[in-house]
């Protein structure tokens, strides 16, 4: 089994790279082009991710998985958030079912 203490690594690597030299650094470039292309990057990750999971080999599935995490992770942080922000929710929202939650929306 491989270790979810990647997702912290791969974070602090993420936070490392801001306003690093861009030479050779995919993340430090990301950031260096600020915050719209950023989530423009998370949304066509989402995407190919989507079609991967639709029509995709399970290599490239992971791939994709793969690929939007990272993108997500440097979204969360050009926010000024962590992953740990989105663990919290996770946690929050544990046991809650998610019939019940939509059920529960003000009808509107
Ligand atoms: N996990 C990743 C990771 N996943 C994907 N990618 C890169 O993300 C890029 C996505 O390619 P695309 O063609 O979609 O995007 P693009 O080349 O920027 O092109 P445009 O969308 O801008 O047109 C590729 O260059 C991939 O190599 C990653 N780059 C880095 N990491 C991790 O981040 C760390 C720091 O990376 P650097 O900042 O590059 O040192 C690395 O050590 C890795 O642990």
């Amino acid at each position: 089994m491989s270790d979810p203490a990647i997702l912290d690594r791969v974070f602090q690597v993420i936070l490392s790279r801001k306003g690093a030299d861009t030479a050779n650094s995919h993340v430090a470039r990301l950031f260096a082009k600020g915050r719209a292309k950023i989530a423009q990057k998370v949304g066509e990750e989402g995407v190919e991710a989507a079609l991967a999971g639709l029509a995709g080999s399970e290599t490239e599935l992971v791939g994709e998985a793969a690929d939007l995490i990272f993108h997500l992770f440097i979204l969360l942080a050009e926010r000024g958030l962590t992953p740990a922000d989105v663990w919290a929710e996770l946690e929050a929202r544990e046991g809650l079912s998610g019939v019940a939650e939509k059920a529960s929306r003000p009808k509107g």
